[in-house]
């Protein structure tokens, strides 16, 4: 496919999801429809289309329209592009740009526009992140790096930078954080590599690794990972400390892969239907990584920060405070319960910790920390609550 031809099709994937087609099932449709397209092209409609969602109402300012069309003049426009370029109607680009488009489109001004935010979340945000809001929703605009975790059971970093170097994949180490490694160059690669097949390395953000070696408890140590989904953060744990790591799913489904990675991590990790979590408790700590908005990884699934309605938020909010109370009655005394979101709004973090702590005696928090979205990592909350 021709440059041209690849905007034309992230502009009709725009426009399906504008049309509240969610974005992977856009592009899986205009994949299955476009047995032409290689997988260059397939990995380059997606960044112009995962751009565009993350630069949603910025993008649309300055392509002067609220449409696939308008999104991607406005991207090329924000790249100092000329969109005429592309646009030049040949072959299957897009046709040339109208005496209108050549002459509309301004730069975003609304705090809205400007931070890429939905209207209602823009005072939260900054009333969230105070002074380092502009910074992070600028942050969330660009893409997210891509991260690794090297499982220290299995070889060094230096070990695991070779091997992937053998695959082509060049790596940096990240400052402060002895696993993360981010990926420079070839990342498509890397499910393929052998350093991932064998287990030394699994995809993590840099922020998730950090939250979870805040976690230290002595060897035969019980942990519940009561949230685990795919297993990430009790992986991480299993290949630090030498506990007894069980992991649960509200839906099961969520845990289908974890059998295969913590296999390629030789790891021991049991999975715990409800009954089976009430039958083996207490646990000496229990994680819960909640069901969350999100925000402070929106710019790795953009489309989840223009889904997120005040509603939706305020059944997050509750969802974890329900996950909160039922996980307290599964700790030993002398306990913890590490609460944990991957986003910056305080109604999911900070008063979330203070209500529990208000709502249940004998219960204090003991660390909460926040971290930023940067270069390196994603937004992420982690907070120690000690059974007294
Ligand atoms: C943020 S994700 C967990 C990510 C996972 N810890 C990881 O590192 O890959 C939140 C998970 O909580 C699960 N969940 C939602 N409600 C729950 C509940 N009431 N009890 C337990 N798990 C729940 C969801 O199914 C989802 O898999």
């Amino acid at each position: 496919m021709t440059p041209g031809a690849r905007i034309q099709a992230a502009i009709e994937i725009l426009d399906a999801i504008t049309d509240e087609t969610a974005a992977e099932r856009a592009l899986t449709g205009w994949a299955r429809r476009s047995r032409f397209a290689g997988s260059k092209d397939r990995a380059a409609v997606r960044d112009h289309v995962f751009q565009a969602l993350r630069c949603w109402r910025s993008y649309a300012c300055l392509g002067g329209a609220d449409t696939g069309r308008g999104r991607m003049i406005g991207a090329l426009r924000a790249d100092d592009t000329d969109p005429a370029l592309l646009f030049t109607g040949v072959g299957h680009a897009p046709a040339p740009l109208s005496a209108v488009e050549l002459t509309s489109g301004t730069p975003a001004v609304t705090d809205a526009d400007r931070l890429d935010l939905q209207p209602w979340l823009v005072e939260r945000f900054q009333g969230s992140l105070g002074d380092d809001a502009e910074r992070a929703a600028m942050a969330l605009r660009a893409r997210a790096p891509v991260m690794l975790r090297v499982n220290l059971r299995k070889g060094s970093v230096d070990q695991a930078m070779q091997s992937l170097a053998a695959d082509e994949i060049a790596t940096a180490p990240i400052d402060g954080i002895n696993t993360a490694l981010q990926v420079i160059d070839n990342h498509r690669k890397v499910l393929s590599s052998a350093a991932f097949q064998n287990g030394l390395v699994e995809f993590q953000d840099s922020s998730s690794q950090k939250a979870m070696q805040t976690i230290v408890l002595p060897a035969g140590a019980r942990i519940l990972d009561y949230c685990a989904g795919g297993g990430g953060k009790a992986l991480a744990l299993a290949a630090r400390l030498d506990a007894t790591i069980y992991a649960h799913d509200a839906d099961p489904s969520r845990m289908k892969d974890l059998p295969a990675r913590a296999s390629r991590a030789g790891a021991q990790i049991r999975i715990l239907d409800e009954d089976a979590v009430a039958r083996a408790a207490p646990y000496d700590m229990v994680l819960c990584d909640v069901p969350c908005s999100g925000s402070g990884t929106w710019r790795r699934a953009p489309d989840a920060k223009w889904r997120l309605s005040e509603a939706s938020l305020g059944a997050l909010v509750d969802v974890q405070s329900v996950i909160l109370d039922t996980a307290r009655s599964l700790i030993a005394p002398g306990g913890t319960l590490v609460y944990a979101t991957c986003s910056v709004l305080q109604e999911e973090n900070e008063q979330q910790i203070e209500e529990f702590v208000r709502r249940h005696s004998g219960w204090s928090a003991v660390s909460v920390a926040r971290l930023p979205i940067s270069a390196v990592g994603d937004g992420f909350f982690v907070a120690h609550l000690l059974r007294e």
